[in-house]
């Protein structure tokens, strides 16, 4: 077994997630990514970085010569060429704020009207900064006021950036909401005026745009809800940022490998679902961890069930002394406890059985509840998946962002932590984090975190790498989703698995 895991290890070398891009969301924005904005192969196209961090990045550009107004130049010519290619000659309104976004804003207006767009400008007042006031002189042109300005078919929202410090007052986020409204395309540049780019939240009303247009990096806020959910499309303009120090980065699609030539069942990967009283949940976990590429599912259960497929053995397990036994296996590669467990004493020993098994784990759902709040009992390299409430009473409080909340966790628990919903943050003990986001809504449905508990033991079976099969399950699940269509209950999306495996598989 400590051969194949090292064979397998060396396959996903590196864990590919991080080399890709894959910043755009959503619907392709294939002309400006031709365009070179969006590297698919760059990390920084990946990273996700906060309003510090984004500073920190700035900074080292301009140490190393680059002028803070030239910087301003490159991001404003990056994103008037996206508005360019995506609008053409619309009438555009560019709404522009005191800082630095608005200088982008002033930078944007002049070189669409350099291409013979009809553009005018509105701002909230004077310019602020030196590279702001230098965009605007060079604008040259009329500076309306925001609350007398006539709407445009097209808006470009440069009011406040990564500086936002509070919410807008209530009649500038009121006359934004209005302008975006009645346009029939809505820009937004850096991040959409009104949410706070590191927690991801709404500081006042924001509409919703047509297209965010990142500036350097993604920011938390272009990928956790709701702030992500102000926009409908996401790209990510390139200004030559270096994010060689950022901390957490998109979900990107794996990379699997085909089983060995020489590949038997268990050498594929033994999975053993320790279910309980709620039959249901540890079907759907055993059925998703079967076609999620394990070599072999067993479902130990206090009864037993005729809704498995026949290609899962089925095990009655009366209790946990069964459990435990069933466990003193030593072809097992993972053990996945929680789906259906209940919260008797009974599903507490079968937890417990799991637990002290000494198999690379996966927690969840009600195996997650009966830890209470103690996620330090938990062997290290443990995968858990909480939803908002899971995660809420294992962990009580914790300050920052999902991300930040995530990262924390998985350090206190010495494992990896999926802490999951429309913006899933995988979090790994040494500190590695991906964002998954921009899913099929269809997911929020009941038993489809079943699933994907399903398809992370299948995945720590087949890699034998927590975070990597974390990494792995998440994406499946969400491609699995994505080719489900809609209004699929959890039991279809399983069937989706295999072609979602296969479309990442070399
Ligand atoms: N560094 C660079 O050269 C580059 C930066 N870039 C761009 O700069 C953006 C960041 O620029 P930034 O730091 O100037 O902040 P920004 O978001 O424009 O807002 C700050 C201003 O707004 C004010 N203010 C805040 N909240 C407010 C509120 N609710 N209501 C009213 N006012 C409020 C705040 O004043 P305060 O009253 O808080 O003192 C301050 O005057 C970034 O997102 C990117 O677009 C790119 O061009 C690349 C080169
Ligand atoms: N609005 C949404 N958009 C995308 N994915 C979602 C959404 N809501 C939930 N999900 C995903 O669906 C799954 C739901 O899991 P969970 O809450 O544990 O459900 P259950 O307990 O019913 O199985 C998670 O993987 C979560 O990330
Ligand atoms: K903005």
């Amino acid at each position: 077994m400590g051969c194949r895991r090292r064979s397998l290890r060396r396959r996903h070398r590196g864990c590919r997630q991080w080399a890709d891009g894959g910043c755009c969301r959503r619907r392709s924005l294939s002309p400006a990514r031709s365009a070179g904005y969006q590297g698919n192969s760059a990390l920084s196209g990946a990273a996700i970085l906060t309003a510090e961090e984004m500073r920190a990045a700035e900074q080292a550009i301009f140490d190393s010569g680059v002028a803070p107004y030239a910087l301003m130049e490159t991001a404003g010519a990056a994103a008037a060429d996206v508005i360019w290619r995506a609008g053409g000659v619309r009438d555009t309104l560019v709404l522009c704020g005191p800082g630095n976004n608005g200088g982008d804003g002033f930078v944007i207006a002049r070189l669409l009207k350099a291409r013979g767009v009809p553009v005018r400008v509105a701002a909230t007042g004077e310019s602020k900064t030196d590279s702001s006031q230098k965009a605007r002189r060079a604008w040259a042109g009329p500076v309306e006021n925001i609350a007398d300005a006539a709407p445009a078919t097209q808006i470009v929202d440069a009011l406040f950036g990564i500086g936002l410090a509070r919410g807008l007052d209530g009649a500038l986020a009121q006359r934004l909401g209005e302008l975006v409204d009645a346009a029939e395309r809505s820009y937004a540049i850096d991040v959409p005026s009104g949410v706070d780019t590191d927690g991801g939240v709404l500081l006042s009303p924001v509409p919703r745009f047509d297209l965010c247009i990142a500036l350097g990096a993604l920011k938390p806020a272009h990928v956790l809800q709701p702030a992500a959910g102000t926009f409908a499309r996401l790209i990510c303009a390139d200004i030559g940022i270096g994010a060689n120090d950022a901390k957490a980065f998109l979900l990107t699609p794996p990379d699997l490998a085909e089983p060995a030539p020489d590949a038997h069942k268990y050498t594929r990967g033994l999975v053993d679902i320790v279910a309980g009283t709620m039959a249901g949940a540890g079907i759907l976990a055993a059925t998703a961890a079967a076609h999620a590429g394990a070599g072999c599912v067993r479902h130990l259960a206090p009864e037993p069930t005729s809704r498995l497929p026949n290609a899962v053995i089925m095990v009655t397990a009366p209790d946990a002394g069964a459990v435990t036994k069933a466990l003193q296996d030593e072809r097992i590669a993972s053990v996945l406890v929680g789906p259906g467990l209940g919260r008797s004493d009974e599903a507490r020993k079968r937890l417990s059985a799991a637990v002290t098994a000494g198999h690379p784990l996966v927690v969840d759902a009600d195996g997650i509840t009966l830890l209470e709040a103690a996620p330090d009992m938990l062997p290290v390299g443990t995968i858990i998946t909480p939803h908002e409430g899971e995660f809420s009473r294992l962990f009580g409080e914790i300050t920052g962002n999902k991300i930040d909340r995530a990262r924390e966790a998985a350090r206190r628990m010495g494992g990896v932590v999926v802490y999951k919903g429309p913006d899933t943050a995988i979090a790994s003990a040494d500190g590695r984090i991906a964002v998954w986001h921009g899913g099929s809504p269809w997911l929020s449905t009941a038993g489809t975190g079943d699933v994907l508990a399903g398809i992370c033991a299948a995945r720590l079976a087949v890699t034998g790498d927590p975070f990597l099969a974390a990494c792995e399950a998440v994406w499946l699940h969400g491609e699995a989703a994505r080719r489900a269509g809609a209004a699929f209950i959890a039991d279809d999306l399983i069937a989706h698995i295999p072609a979602a495996v296969a479309a990442r598989t070399q």
